[in-house]
């Protein structure tokens, strides 16, 4: 099966291109970055020291459509756009891992699921999937007993806050707890903010440096604490996780699929 990257040449798509040629099954048959780059044309094995694979990185999907039977996504919001679009046009498959899509580019999404598979996940960690059924049985257990944060820290490259993760890992709390995200997330605090409601969920954001991506989502209830940490030390397992939910993707038609489907793990 042949694999599109998109956003090649950034830190994930980087990632990507070495996690495609270590996957059996899998090529390298096109790979897109933003028009106007200066790195448009050059060979995307070069790009990650491998030598020409004979793949030129491209400036716009549709050049590139029939060279790719799945497409993995890491851009930004306004790109993932394009993309579902030109997939939905031209029966392709795609994977999402771009963050910070607004509710109304969720719901496009959603609907391009009607005509074509897609993987749409903030993490693909298998780590970080395992930690969301962790914290969904943690909530159910604790309940309204406890305060619950979220914690993340990551890159000061990041764009998005909090990240996409964090937000996934608060919706699954909240679910488990019967309440609306929307309605109950605090996001940072400052001032006279008076006593914490215990029905709300707090998020706080870290930017600095390098750190590849760290989450903690603590429950404090009264003489003791618990807490699921996750931290990534390199973006090889989003890639291999990616890579390996594209090959999941070949024997689906159709329909929104996220991790908790590619690793079986669904209720
Ligand atoms: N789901 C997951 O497991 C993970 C998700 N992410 C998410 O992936 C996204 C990318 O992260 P990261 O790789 O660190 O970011 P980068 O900025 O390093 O990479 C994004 C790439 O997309 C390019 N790009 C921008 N616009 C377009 C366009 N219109 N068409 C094609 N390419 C475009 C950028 O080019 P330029 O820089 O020149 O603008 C850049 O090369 C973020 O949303 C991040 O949150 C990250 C890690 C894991
Ligand atoms: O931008 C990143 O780097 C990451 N983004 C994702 C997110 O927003 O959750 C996943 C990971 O934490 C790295």
């Amino acid at each position: 099966m042949k694999v599109g990257i998109i956003g090649a040449a950034g830190r994930m798509g980087r990632t990507l291109i070495e996690a495609v040629q270590a996957f059996d099954g899998l090529v390298l048959g096109a790979a897109v970055d933003v028009p106007g780059s200066s790195l448009i044309g050059a060979d995307a094995g070069e790009l990650v020291g491998q030598g020409k694979l004979g793949v030129l990185l491209a400036d716009d999907i549709n050049k590139v459509i029939n060279d790719a039977d799945v497409f993995i996504d890491f851009t930004i919001p306004e790109a993932t756009m394009v993309n579902i679009r030109a997939c939905r046009a031209a029966g392709r498959r795609l994977v999402i891992g771009t963050t910070g899509l607004t509710d109304e580019q969720k719901a496009e999404l959603h609907a391009a699921g009607a005509d074509i598979a897609i993987c749409f996940a903030a993490n693909y960690s298998v780590g970080v999937t395992l930690c969301l059924k962790l914290l969904d049985t943690a909530a159910r257990v604790l309940g309204d007993e406890v305060d619950i944060e979220v914690i993340e820290a990551h890159h000061r490259h990041k764009i998005d806050a909090p990240s996409g993760t964090a937000l996934a890992m608060g919706e699954v709390v909240a679910s488990a707890l019967g309440r609306d995200l929307k309605d109950c997330a605090v996001y940072g605090r400052e001032g006279r903010t008076g006593a914490r409601d215990r029905k709300t969920i707090g998020f706080e954001t870290i930017r600095a440096g390098d750190i590849v991506g760290e989450h903690t989502v603590m429950f404090a209830g009264e003489g003791e604490r618990i807490e699921i940490t996750h931290k990534a030390s390199s973006r090889m397992n989003f890639a291999r996780g990616a890579v390996r939910a594209a090959a999941w993707l070949a024997e689906r038609e159709r329909g929104v699929f996220d991790m908790q489907d590619v690793l079986g793990l669904r209720d």
